[in-house]
């Protein structure tokens, strides 16, 4: 293992993104299963033998990756992921957990559109981890651009960055359907207060959801089309099936499976979530407008 070498897995959006911040200051490889004309595209093996990996594919993906592919051999690893397992309802860090130590991984959190990165245009992310070690050895890969913070409530920052999409699918819908200002924001800020009902549930802290993880990722993707997710409500508010609107995209909109995931686990621990319960409706064919009815009621 090369000491110090660096890795991004996974060239979609966030992958070249992260590997264009990660190339300011040190080489970084990136490997794909799609072969790219990127600098520094390597195959999986070698980009496996680095001591440092970042791994940026989509979270329903990740158990079969790590399965088929992957061999810890002490490597530290950030995930860059945010989703919930639609299958099992477990979230990245506990998929993780079963192959690899957690005071060798790392979580990246906060607001970060791959489409701004890529432009090395200012931002700030969190890397939540059980070892600080883990933030001290990755914080200065980061090129200047990007501020770093650290914090360790790991399921806090999981749970921001999966719930997050859900909402921001709520918020396209709201959009769509022309419903002004007032309603997009009121729909934002009880998003974030049943985002925070669901993670304390879990443990998560409360500093996380006031804080990049949770309002500043919340914030930006349930506001603007560069959202994935927020396009995908905005389709569905627009009478488009999903397929369509998955074609359209071509990347991936994680809120869609992770609104699965929590509609299990809602009913599992008896957690309140009108916002997530309506977008897991919708996307089984409830019409918006009788979503709308029934939040306005409850
Ligand atoms: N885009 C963004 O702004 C941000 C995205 N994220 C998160 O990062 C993750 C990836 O998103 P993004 O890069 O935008 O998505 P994209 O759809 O752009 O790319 C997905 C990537 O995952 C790879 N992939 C897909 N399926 C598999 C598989 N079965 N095995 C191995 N690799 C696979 C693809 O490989 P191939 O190259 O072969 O197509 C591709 O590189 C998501 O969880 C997303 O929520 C987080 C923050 C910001
Ligand atoms: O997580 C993101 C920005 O922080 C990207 O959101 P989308 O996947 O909805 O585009």
């Amino acid at each position: 293992m090369e000491k110090n070498s660096v890795a991004v897995i996974g060239a979609g959006k966030w992958g070249q993104a992260l590997h264009f911040a990660l190339s300011q200051k040190q080489k970084c490889y990136i490997t794909s299963r799609t072969k790219r004309d990127i600098n520094n595209f390597v195959d999986l093996n070698t980009a496996l033998s680095c001591q440092y990996l970042i791994i940026a594919i989509p979270a329903q993906q990740i158990r079969q990756w790590l399965d088929e592919h992957f061999e810890f051999k002490g490597q530290k690893i950030l995930v860059a992921s945010k989703g919930i397992e639609a299958s099992t309802g477990k979230f990245l860090n506990e998929i993780y957990e079963e192959f690899i130590p957690s005071e060798n991984l790392g979580f990246i959190s906060g607001p970060s559109f791959a489409a701004e990165v890529i432009k090395g245009l200012p931002c700030a992310l969190v890397l939540n981890s059980l070892n600080k070690e883990i933030f001290n050895e990755f914080e200065k890969f980061f090129p200047d651009f990007i501020k770093t913070y650290y914090s360790d409530d790991v399921i806090g920052a999981e749970i921001c960055g999966a719930y997050k999409n859900v909402l921001a699918i709520a918020s396209g819908i709201c959009e769509g359907m022309n419903l002004g200002n007032n309603a997009r924001v009121s729909l934002i800020s009880r998003g974030l207060v049943e985002m925070q009902r669901f993670g304390s549930h879990f443990g998560a802290k409360m500093e996380t959801f006031i804080g990049l993880s949770g309002a500043g990722d919340l914030f930006l993707t349930a506001s603007s089309e560069l959202s994935r997710n927020f396009r995908v409500g905005l389709g569905l508010a627009n009478n488009k099936t999903l397929d369509e609107i998955l074609k359209e995209l071509g990347e991936v909109a994680e809120g869609v499976k992770t609104s699965y995931a929590i509609n299990s686990l809602n009913k599992k621990h008896k957690i309140y979530t009108p916002i997530a319960n309506e977008v897991y409706s919708i996307l089984e064919g409830k019409n918006p407008k009788d979503s709308l009815k029934d939040l306005l009621k409850d």
